[in-house]
């Protein structure tokens, strides 16, 4: 029996990861390398390259889709994946320190299907080699010779204020009884949109194009990364812990206001009074108010509004590259990564 088309897309879009995989992680592993011993050991922890106790393993080093993206984008816009090299991994290290902080940030104490960082070596060295991924990622940049370096410098720049102000109103909203949908949707376009539309900038520029065509790279992306954020939400409560590698039910036990909670909550339903009572109080929820709180979600469309909304960002997302990208095959894999995000289970 053939590959039915969605199988044939899933198949180049997991080729798409691999090549992209394999084309960042050599300036990775340099850039890590090049870290003290202290920083070196917890950073390789966290790339899934060292074992705890500072033995190779061959762990989950993570998808690649922001470095996939960068790549995509360079060839979309005429532009070959060697020379945009440094800039995705320059992405790639930033988005690894934002995990690294974000589970300190959230006390996340699993990660890529193994204990968190700083789990094992302690939230300070967490932070700190966080900081160090940020700092090698601005490196990168500023030692590559590449015309576009200084601006995509810049960009990048942007973007990590960004990803802290979003960062930053989603601990608010946990606070909060009254955040709105469109408070929520904001907050998933600076927390996560911003790094993927980044991403999608880079690739632009390093092809040599125009800050305008770069602007709208970024539009593209930053509805991928809203799309990517709604599925994240949806994986996080209805997905299969083993192959995400995170407990599922997390963000619910912890009453995270994601995406699917907010519109739960703010549907006018009894199954979202029902979860807003669910939800009052300060402890985590208990396995059992897990369950129900899921299912007052489902019962409240919250399940089925953030699959929509996530088709949406999809279509609005092609929108944008349509405007700037000429028809051909050149855009291909970046309507195969942007497919994919819709279709992840991890
Ligand atoms: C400044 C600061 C701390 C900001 C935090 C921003 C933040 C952590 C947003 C979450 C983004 C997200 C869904 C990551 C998972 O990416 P993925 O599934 O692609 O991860 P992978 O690399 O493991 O595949």
């Amino acid at each position: 029996m053939g590959m039915s088309t969605l199988d044939r897309e899933g198949h180049e879009a997991a080729e798409i990861l691999s090549r992209a995989r394999l084309t960042v992680d050599p300036a990775l592993r340099t850039a890590v390398g090049s870290l003290p011993e202290s920083m070196r050991r917890i950073a390789g922890y966290h790339f899934g390259w060292l074992n705890a106790d500072g033995s190779p393993a061959y762990g989950d080093a993570g998808k690649a889709i922001r470095p996939a993206l960068v790549l995509a984008a360079a060839h979309a816009l005429g532009g070959q994946p060697g020379p945009a090299a440094p800039a995705a991994a320059a992405v790639e290290l930033v988005h690894n320190f934002t995990l690294l902080h974000d589970d300190v940030i959230d006390r996340d104490a699993t990660r890529r299907h193994r204990p968190a960082a700083w789990a094992v070596f302690g939230t300070d060295d967490a932070i700190l080699a966080g900081d160090a991924l940020q700092a090698l990622a601005f490196r990168l940049l500023t030692e590559d010779t590449h015309p576009a370096a200084n601006r995509a410098a810049t960009r990048l720049a942007e973007c990590v204020i960004e990803l802290c102000d979003g960062q930053h109103a989603d601990s608010e909203f946990e606070r909060r009884a009254d955040v709105s949908l469109n408070e929520c949707l904001a907050m998933a376009e600076a927390k996560t949109g911003a790094l993927l539309g980044c991403a999608c900038a880079l690739g632009a520029l390093y092809a040599g194009a125009d800050d305008t065509t770069a602007d709208a790279l970024d539009a593209f992306g930053r509805q991928v990364g809203l799309a990517f954020q709604l599925i994240d939400d949806l994986i996080g409560i209805w997905g299969d812990a083993v192959v995400t590698g995170k407990p599922v039910g997390a963000d619910l036990a912890a009453r995270k206001k994601s995406l699917p909670v907010v519109a739960a909550l703010r549907s006018g339903t009894l199954a979202g009074a029902e979860l807003a009572r669910i939800y009052v109080g300060g402890d985590p929820l208990s396995t059992d108010d897990v369950v129900r709180a899921a299912e007052a979600i489902e019962r409240a469309g919250g399940r089925d509004w953030a699959q929509a909304q996530a088709c949406d960002r999809m279509a609005g997302a092609i929108d944008h590259l349509s405007a700037v990208v000429p028809d051909g095959v050149a855009a291909g894999d970046l309507l195969a990564l942007a497919e994919l995000v819709t279709r992840r289970n991890r």
